[in-house]
């Protein structure tokens, strides 16, 4: 069958490119699915789904789907790793790899948890310095993803104290901050090789080029993958010394290095090992913070504030067993029901990662019905999944609520169209680190402070890059990328 979908779309790529260039892509796929249905042609050789039936052929466990070539933007140092591998069997070596560290159990139960809730009372103690009790809280929630994830993949050693207040590791979020990295991305996108060839020139070829360079360097995560690269030489060469500084678990460094050194002859290249680490190190920034921070500003709109109370009321309940120096523990934080239910209806309506997850099989595949030739690139989308209004009553109000006074079958229903971590093996392997951070962190906040809007900040709706789109709530007038001013009073 002839799949649906517009005639232009169907007939070039440059058509979704445009939606691209314009930052509507998934918006536009989104309206697309509501005019043909679950299942559309947006490219020559791409297709959009929408269904939980496509989702558990495609990005279901074993499933054969490969990321596609797409990923390759994220290669560190010229290396690939866990996330842009594109083969099964690459990815599944390195996974094994990782895997435990990242595990629940490790996370919930451990040294982790305690660093965890160590850099929460840092944050708490930063809110507490903010003058008139307004916190910028973009900058200061990912100073403390920052602080957290550095900390986790290098140990002290490599670990940032953003919120300390250190000046270079502040200024590292510099190059994510400049509204040009989404011309970067699409560049890297559509033009991957001439990209590559603008960036790389240098002498008087690099000057004439200069003004035309889709953003000016550095470009975006310069400072953080050379501050990767720099956490990844000083812990080589503490490796030779005796008494190395060792942190109370085995960071994720620590284990590639010791696979490496058991493996004969060595098992992974030193560039590898820094960019797995970086990699996740950029995973693990926007995505925490991204997400604390609209949890944050959604409970202090007036009309949330009922939300805000029930979650302070759980909260309360916390016992002094369930509390380290009075910031709420990881294990007990990860039982709070209300709280879950606000960071699902957080990651519903503003997904970090909205966009698509493009994937292609080797062989020919039957997807929701369709036949899809070999190779194809297939994607769906949290953004798309997350709205539908069949399954979401009232999709665009975040009503935490939903997710508690349904029933079984309706509450089984949502879950399957929610998609925020993706699935199977491809399933992100931060879930656990992120809740522990997001869990934790909401848990003191909304113990200690009941939070508002700034009043510079009324009216106006968060920001946030992701590729070449800026994502907000839509129901709000005005749209601040990469700002919001919330006001911390004590309860
Ligand atoms: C709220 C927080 C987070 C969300 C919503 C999230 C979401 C996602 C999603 C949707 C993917 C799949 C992307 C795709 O296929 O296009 C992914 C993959 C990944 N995430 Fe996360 N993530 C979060 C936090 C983290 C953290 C804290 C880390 C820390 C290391 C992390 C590391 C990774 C890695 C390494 C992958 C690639 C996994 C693989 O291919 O096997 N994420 N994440």
């Amino acid at each position: 069958d002839r799949i649906p979908g517009p005639r232009t779309f169907a007939f070039s790529r440059w058509r979704l490119a445009l939606e691209d260039w314009k930052g509507t892509r998934t918006r536009k796929i989104y309206q697309l699915h509501q005019k043909y249905g679950p299942v559309v042609r947006i490219g020559p050789n791409e297709v959009s789904f929408n269904s939980p039936l496509a989702l558990r052929t495609i990005y279901g466990a074993g499933s054969g789907f490969e990321r596609t070539p797409f990923y390759r933007m994220f290669d560190v140092y010229g290396q690939q790793n866990l996330f842009t591998f594109h083969s099964v069997k690459e990815h599944a070596e390195r996974k094994k790899l990782l895997a435990h560290a990242y595990s629940k159990s490790v996370m919930l139960n451990g040294p982790v948890a305690v660093m965890v809730e160590e850099k929460v009372k840092q944050y708490l103690d930063l809110l507490e310095r903010e003058p008139d009790g307004i916190s910028e809280i973009f900058s200061t929630l990912h100073y403390f993803s920052l602080d957290i994830i550095t900390e986790f993949l290098y140990g002290r050693s490599g670990a940032t104290s953003a919120m300390m207040g250190n000046k270079a590791h502040r200024a590292l979020l510099n190059d994510i901050l400049d509204p040009a990295r989404k011309r970067l991305s699409w560049f890297a996108v559509h033009l991957p090789m001439f990209t590559k060839w603008l960036y790389t020139r240098s002498g008087a070829v690099e000057i004439v080029l200069r003004p035309f360079l889709p953003m000016q360097k550095p470009t975006t995560y310069t400072g953080i993958r050379q501050h990767a690269l720099d956490a990844f030489h000083i812990f080589k060469s503490s490796q030779t010394k005796q008494n190395a500084e060792r942190s109370s678990y085995q960071t994720i460094i620590e284990r590639l290095w010791a696979h490496h050194q058991s493996q004969k002859p060595g098992g992974l290249k030193d560039m590898e090992i820094a960019s797995e680490c970086a990699d996740h190190l950029l995973a693990g920034i926007d995505t925490t913070s991204d997400t604390l921070m609209f949890l944050i500003w959604a409970l202090s709109l007036p009309q949330n504030v009922k939300f805000q109370e029930t979650l302070n009321e759980e909260v309360s309940c916390l016992t002094e067993l369930s509390l380290n120096s009075g910031i709420p523990n990881a294990d007990s934080c990860a039982k709070l029901r209300y709280l879950d239910a606000i960071i699902k209806e957080t990651l519903r309506l503003y997904a970090p990662l909205p966009a698509s997850e493009p994937r292609s099989s080797p062989i020919p595949s039957t997807i929701d019905t369709f036949e899809i030739p070999a190779g194809a690139c297939v994607s769906m989308s949290p953004y798309a999944l997350h709205r539908n209004p069949d399954v979401f009553n009232d999709p665009l109000a975040f009503n935490p609520d939903r997710w508690l006074e349904t029933s079984p079958e309706k509450l089984n229903e949502m879950k399957k169209w929610w998609w925020a971590f993706s699935s199977g093996g491809r399933m992100c392997i931060g879930i656990h680190l992120a809740m522990v951070e997001m869990t934790i962190l909401a848990a003191a906040v909304y113990k200690k402070y009941r939070t508002s809007i700034a009043p510079s900040f009324v009216n106006a709706t968060p920001g946030i890059t992701s590729r070449f789109e800026v994502f907000y709530d839509e129901m709000f007038p005005n749209m601040a990328e990469h700002v919001c001013y919330i006001e911390f009073r004590k309860r």
